[in-house]
């Protein structure tokens, strides 16, 4: 810079602003006022509802606490099971099957937006490395590890969880662990295309995953100034004959690809762009699909014309408005005096003409053509620009018109944001979902907008809060949709569920602390829905390919394997080899896994049988041609369900349950399994002391059938009860009685092992030995669950 400029003077922060800016001494945070949830600081209502609704309903924290332990323990099992990398990662790449599905979902969504690689050489390359894997150029491995990575959510695979996270989104964040540390180490003199490729990958894959978020806006910045160091701002017609015209498109593509990303990264941070005040005179990416970038001198005059839709049209089209939105998001988060209304208005104006000025395809279904994907991203973030100009006075409680004006052009904007969003809800859909944000902010804005009109009579927006409320729910079920995804991403879905319950109260302040209830009862069945989907880790190391287990089932092979691969200090060794059972043996089964997942998600503690001791106990029904089943604590129906499917066809089953809630779950999870309630299981709710009582007189008059196998599983008190009414509802000789937990009760009631001895405990085995009606014996148990055993009578 010459001596003669002069710097001018920034102006001094303003005393009010809606920034998040945390933490104490050097460890801080700052969030200007473009990021979505600095929103929350101009909406002190909402945030009081959310303190209350907290305060009065402590289940939340509670789910909270327990998914974080899930996490803290996964993270520490974590270090164990990825590897670090020794320069081999080849055998991490997954199935053909795979690979194609994960690189067509990356090529239909970013490649139609973004412009990263070129699609008919990548198709060429990649057709090689399917022939001869072991050939290929360590760098284009890496490149399809990332487009993998980043579609590794996107693409609608159903997922487990693992912690606060989706099992793959922890496969895309190894690949992403992997290919950052090859970049790391490759030379900074040997820089080419893929590892331009690697780099803008590598910051798109972290922010579709949600990976070190807070980084992205810092990372954005370094990539973009790395890409100005080589020169990526100027036009690479200046490099003249030393680089081809493929290359000049490339670059150009790049350049657009980098500096939409930094600018976007920006807006979300609330910080200005590396970008501003930056002259660049790099020319616009040219409007041609890629079969026409060929490699030839470079002609612009290929590009077609901008009504025609190509796929590189996003990047073409956005460079249009791209100094208007960089202009006004440095206005936005400028620390000086805030917008004049008069300016607002002109740039409002501004942003208007870019509008109509958008090309004819937009108008077009997402369904008619590629550009469904790039049309929703460039109005959504033209409109984004109306919500962040108009908001600071759409969000005065104030009736002045200006003010009314503003929130009327707010919900507006927020409204399109939303209806693009539903629009492409069939069709590539997912990249918007956990690529952009302008949803968020278009959520908060419709809650807080209409929540100011609400309360002020003749304002332009009118005071029925229906259809705002209708977006929120729609906007929930994006957020639900999210977190499944991700499994992770709580905070969000929480404001809107919170704004959705403020405006109810709004309308029937009589009904605000239900409607608190609700908000937290609908994030709170968010975190149970990912808690009862884990995973065991070892599951998890076999489905990321970190290792393959031996194909033979012989079991030296097998102990081998997991000695080798596991480590028995952070893992219980014996819920490896129930992962191994579960997965060869028992598989999916759509019904069992809805039972376990809608149980926790109904708040049922996670004591239902594992999958083995399902199978075992209704194995022996089948065995023993059993017709008429009888059990003695329902829970969620899970074990139910495992007689059911064995007793079909052949006879009944009857389930004794004390808890209402329980029963009720569990008919529901029984008939979502396909189980006709109560014509193929009864569920008879009351304490199993009165209740079988009742049945036994039932069964003596004759009006009910005695039964062949009665599995025991409620209260452990009462095991021996229970026991005895079993042997005494039993159709007698060759009846079997199971009951559950009987080696936990006696270890816990001290009546063997180190307890002090609980004086009141029954001892069931002892009784059991001398009741001259059974012939008995106990099998310990171990498993995904604790050391156990089970006690199986046969009656004489
Ligand atoms: C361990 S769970 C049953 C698990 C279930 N069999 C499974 O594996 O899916 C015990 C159930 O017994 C119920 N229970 C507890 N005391 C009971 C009683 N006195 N009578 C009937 N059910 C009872 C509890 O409400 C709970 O739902």
């Amino acid at each position: 810079m010459s001596d003669s400029v002069q710097l001018l003077e920034p102006p001094k922060p303003r005393k009010k602003e809606n920034v998040i800016f945390r933490g104490k001494n050097f460890k801080t945070q700052f969030y200007g006022g473009s990021n979505p949830t600095s929103l929350i600081g101009d909406f002190p209502e909402l945030r009081s509802f959310m303190q209350d609704s907290i305060k009065q309903h402590p289940s939340l924290p509670r789910v909270q606490r327990e998914l974080k332990s899930l996490q803290i323990k996964w993270k520490a099992e974590k270090q164990t099971v990825f590897p670090s990398i020794k320069g081999e990662f080849l055998h991490l790449f997954p199935d053909e099957e795979t690979s194609n599905r994960l690189i067509h979902v990356y090529l239909d969504t970013v490649e139609t937006t973004y412009r990263v690689v070129h699609v008919p050489s990548f198709w060429k390359e990649y057709q090689s490395f399917l022939v001869d894997r072991k050939s290929a150029r360590p760098a284009f491995v890496i490149l399809m590890l990332l487009m993998m990575s980043t579609a590794s959510c996107l693409s609608g695979e159903k997922s487990t969880h693992v912690g606060d996270s989706a099992v793959v989104r922890e496969r895309a964040a190894l690949w992403i662990e992997v290919s950052e540390q090859w970049l790391q180490k490759q030379s900074h003199k040997q820089i080419y295309l893929a590892i331009w490729q690697i780099r803008c990958l590598l910051l798109l894959s972290k922010q579709v995953n949600v990976i070190k978020k807070k980084r992205i806006w810092t990372e954005a910045g370094t990539l973009l100034r790395q890409a100005m160091a080589a020169g990526f701002h100027r036009d690479p017609g200046n490099l003249g004959q030393k680089c081809t015209g493929f290359d000049h498109e490339m670059r150009r593509r790049l350049w657009a690809t980098i500096t939409e990303l930094e600018l976007q990264a920006s807006i979300d941070r609330g910080m200005p762009s590396a970008l501003a005040g930056v002259s660049s005179d790099c020319a616009t990416v040219q409007n041609i699909d890629d079969d026409d970038l060929i490699d030839e001198a470079d002609d612009t005059s290929r590009s077609k014309n901008w009504d025609l839709y190509t796929a590189s049209s996003y990047l073409h089209v956005s460079r249009s408005s791209f100094a208007l939105r960089a202009t006004l998001n440095s206005l936005v988060n400028n620390l000086g005096l805030p917008l004049q209304w008069e300016q607002v208005v002109d740039y409002e104006e501004l942003v208007k003409a870019e509008v109509e000025n958008l090309p004819s395809w937009m108008r077009s279904s997402p369904s008619d053509g590629g550009g469904g994907l790039s049309g929703a991203i460039l109005q959504i973030q033209l409109q984004q620009l109306l919500i962040l100009l108009h908001m600071p006075f759409a969000r005065k409680m104030d009736p002045n018109s200006r003010c009314s004006v503003s929130r009327m052009i707010c919900f507006q904007a927020a409204e399109r944001i939303l209806e693009q969003v539903r629009k492409l809800s069939q069709h590539q859909y997912s990249f918007i979902l956990l690529f952009r944000q302008e949803y968020f902010r278009a959520a908060l804005a419709v809650c807080h907008c209409a929540y100011i009109a609400h309360n002020i009579p003749g304002d332009l927006l009118g005071t029925n809060i229906r259809p705002s409320i209708e977006y929120l729910d729609d906007s929930l079920m994006l957020f639900e949709d999210r977190i499944t995804r991700l499994g992770t991403d709580f905070t969000r879905y929480w404001y809107i569920s919170a704004g959705r319950s403020l405006l109810n109260s709004a309308v029937d302040p009589s009904d605000e602390t239900r409607q608190k209830q609700q908000a937290i009862e609908h994030v709170a069945r968010q975190y149970h829905r990912i808690r009862g989907s884990q995973e065991d880790s070892i599951s998890v190391k076999i489905r990321l390919n970190l290792t393959e287990p031996p194909a033979t089932g012989d079991p030296n092979a097998l102990a081998a394997f997991y000695d080798s691969s596991y480590d028995y200090e952070s893992v219980n060794p014996t819920k490896v080899v129930d992962a191994y059972i579960k997965k060869h043996l028992i598989g999916a089964d759509e019904g069992l896994e809805h039972a376990y997942t809608n149980s926790t998600e109904k708040g049922l503690p996670m004591i239902a049988v594992s999958p083995a001791q399902g199978k075992f106990a209704s194995m022996l029904t089948t065995i023993g041609s059993a017709r008429n089943v009888l059990e003695i604590g329902t829970l969620g129906g899970y074990s139910t369900i495992w007689f059911a499917k064995a007793v079909k066809g052949r006879g009944k089953v009857t389930s004794i349950e004390v808890s209402p809630h329980h029963r009720d779950v569990a008919i529901e999870n029984l008939r979502a399994a396909g189980v006709r309630v109560p014509e193929e299981v009864d569920v008879l709710l009351g304490a199993g002391l009165e209740v079988l009582p009742k049945l036994a007189a039932e069964i003596e008059k004759g009006e009910r059938e005695a039964f062949d196998f009665v599995f025991i599983d409620a209260d452990w008190p009462n095991q021996w009860n229970y026991f005895d009414f079993g042997v005494k509802v039993s159709k007698g000789q060759g009846a079997v009685i199971y009951i559950d937990n009987v080696v936990q009760n006696m270890l816990e009631s001290g009546i063997v092992g180190k307890n002090q001895r609980d004086e009141e405990a029954v001892d069931v085995v002892a009784k059991t030995g001398a009741d001259y009606r059974v012939d008995a014996v106990v099998m310990q148990t171990v498993g995904s669950k604790t050391h156990d055993g089970f006690l199986l009578a046969i009656v004489k």
